[in-house]
């Protein structure tokens, strides 16, 4: 199996997870919520803000495999922004969340997508959700738009939904495609193993 770390955005000074703000409010872009969904099929909408990271596994049996993602969710907060290198170092996968009714989230998003490049693992997945696409109507970043610049870098892009359970799975399911067959069933990084995925999948829109 591989190791997946899913990480976000970082906060934007002054608007959302100020250092020192001490008291953070539901202007994260959705990552836990996504984590909560794909590992328990539950949504909190009172979910607290991650501290430092948090670990979360689990084994989706397809076919006749089982694949096993290993996720690391690490917190949005800018005070936690220089641990982030610790967990997508080592890992197979990342996953960049933006939220669509925040544009500055998206902007912020090419950060992590330049950062990964240069100090990432060479051939890392990079896969860009646009969470809270459930929120349309407030919406501010084009699915087009956000489409096109993936298709630029060649990462995976869906809109998600954490709260109505939209193309949660299939966020993590195109991910375990990209996964080179060349390494498949290969112990990777700290002896982590994944076999791949082949099936198609459908995708919902919002
Ligand atoms: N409407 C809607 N709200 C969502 C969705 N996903 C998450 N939220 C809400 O957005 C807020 C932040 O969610 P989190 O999952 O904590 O965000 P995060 O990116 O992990 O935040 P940090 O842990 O601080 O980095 C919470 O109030 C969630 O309930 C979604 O798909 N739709």
């Amino acid at each position: 199996m591989r190791k997946l770390c899913l990480t976000a955005d970082w906060a934007v000074p002054g608007r959302r997870h100020e250092p020192g703000n001490g008291v953070i409010a539901d202007t994260g872009v959705g990552k836990s919520s996504i984590v909560w969904r794909f590992v328990e099929d539950s949504f909190d909408p009172n979910i607290n803000p991650t501290i430092g990271a948090s670990f979360m596994t689990k084994t989706v049996p397809h076919q006749n495999e089982l694949h096993k993602f290993l996720i690391w969710d690490t917190a949005g907060q800018e005070r936690f922004r220089a641990l982030a290198p610790m967990y997508y170092r080592g890992s197979t996968a990342a996953i960049i969340v933006y939220d669509i009714t925040k544009e500055e989230t998206f902007l912020t998003l090419k950060n992590w997508v330049k950062e990964l490049r240069q100090h990432g693992p060479p051939n890392i997945v990079v896969a860009i959700a646009g969470n809270k696409c459930d929120l349309n109507d407030v919406r501010e970043v084009f699915e087009k738009d956000a489409k096109d610049y993936a298709d630029a870098i060649n990462a995976v892009f869906v809109e998600t939904s954490a709260k109505n359970a939209v193309n949660i799975n299939e966020l993590f399911i195109e991910i375990s495609k990209r996964i080179p067959s060349a390494n498949t069933g290969a112990t990777y990084g700290k002896g982590f193993k994944l076999r791949r995925q082949s099936s198609e999948v459908e995708r919902r829109c919002c």
